[in-house]
């Protein structure tokens, strides 16, 4: 008779990272609401969930999630990564970069690339990781590959198990059938989902001054949603609808999630794509280097963003109309396409027309 082993996955050392501790400073921290997704698959749970999101996102569309199913020493492995990956040689990381001109982002985008004010730069590394499907193979570092499996198991649980919740929580907020955003949002089609290694280099005093502070200006994101994983480097804040910036805090163990553009156009407005903006850390993280793992949800290349007609919630308040017809004939691929190419060398500006007369905002 055939033995069964079963043999752990190898875990390949890699030095791991420790989390920096969080600011001792006393910041203007938003106020989010946080949703358990344990209770997800609890009688009754999803309608509570489902109600707590109704109230956050027509106003701010920015939330907590907690209890995701995964641990903080699988979430702190994905930082160790990030930070093999950004300590590469740039001579190495480079042979990955991304065809950001030509609004393709997945590979390497280097430091430096997008000017904030006259003579300063960006300080901004990514590295994205587009699906893990046959259609976006494509070479990485070999830090990468030899934790491949690794980062495939944590990227899919992320899209099947998180962003799956969250998708049919908000058909429920808008009175849909539950998989209807997930019928927009399947894993094997071409879509821009993709997961994030980030890292913002630390700035010296002058130059934060020079740059009034604001690392990355206020902007919404492309897709459906963006999920940030917690990093205790406290710089990420969001606008809300009296445009006060406000931090968003790094609560232990969970996940930052936001609402971005696509999911705005498909609800005519009713989902707000929220704004958000990176400033440079308080006094006590300012010699710290800022790393992030998200994971950035679109929808599948040919979904039209045109607005649902069939939520009755989006009847009832009015939404169900196309007042604004900007989007008609635009795909959620042309409109991520666009918006990636426009803003590799972007200066300054405040407002930019994207495609078709469709136009994206910044905020200082
Ligand atoms: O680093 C963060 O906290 C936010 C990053 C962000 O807004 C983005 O990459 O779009
Ligand atoms: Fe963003």
């Amino acid at each position: 008779m055939a033995t069964n082993t079963i043999t752990a996955p190898a875990v390949l050392s890699i030095p791991q990272w420790t989390p920096v501790p969080e600011t001792q400073y006393d910041l203007d921290w938003a106020d989010l609401v946080t949703l358990d997704l344990s209770k997800f698959d609890t009688l009754g749970g999803k309608e509570v969930l489902a109600q707590q999101l109704s109230d956050a996102v027509n106003r701010i569309g920015f939330f907590y999630i907690t209890h995701f199913g995964l641990t903080q020493e699988q979430v702190d492995r994905q930082f160790s990564l990030c930070k093999q990956v950004f300590d590469l040689p740039e001579t190495e990381k480079i042979r990955y970069r991304a065809d950001l001109e030509n609004g393709g982002y997945n590979g390497y985008k280097p430091a430096g690339l997008r000017e904030l004010k006259p003579g300063i730069k960006d300080n901004t590394e990514i590295y994205n990781i587009p699906k893990f499907t046959p259609e976006y193979a494509r070479d990485h570092p070999a830090v990468i590959r030899e934790h491949w499996d690794e980062i495939e198991r944590f990227a899919r649980h992320v899209h099947f198990e998180i962003v799956r919740k969250l998708l049919v929580l908000f058909a429920l907020v808008l009175k849909l059938p539950e998989d209807h955003f997930l019928n927009i949002h399947r894993y094997p089609e071409n879509s821009d989902c993709h997961f994030r290694y980030m890292k913002y280099h630390r700035r010296t005093a002058q130059q934060n001054a020079d740059l009034d502070n604001v690392w990355a200006k206020g902007h919404t994101d492309f897709g459906s949603l963006t999920l940030l994983f917690r990093q205790p480097v406290a710089a990420l804040q969001v606008r809300t609808p009296e445009g006060q910036w406000k931090y968003v805090k790094p609560y232990p163990e969970s996940i930052t999630v936001n609402i971005a553009d696509a999911l705005q156009f498909l609800t005519n407005g009713f989902l707000k794509s929220s704004i958000h903006r990176v400033v440079a850390p308080p006094p006590d993280q300012a010699d710290l280097d800022r790393y992030g793992v998200l994971y950035f949800v679109r929808p599948e290349d040919d979904t039209e963003l045109v607005p649902l007609d069939n939520s009755p919630v989006l009847k009832r308040l009015g939404y169900d109309q196309t007042l604004d017809s900007a989007t008609v004939g635009l795909t959620a691929g042309e409109w991520v396409k666009a918006r990636v190419a426009r803003n590799v060398s972007r200066v300054g500006k405040e407002e930019e027309s994207i495609i078709k007369g469709v136009k994206a905002r910044y905020y200082d």
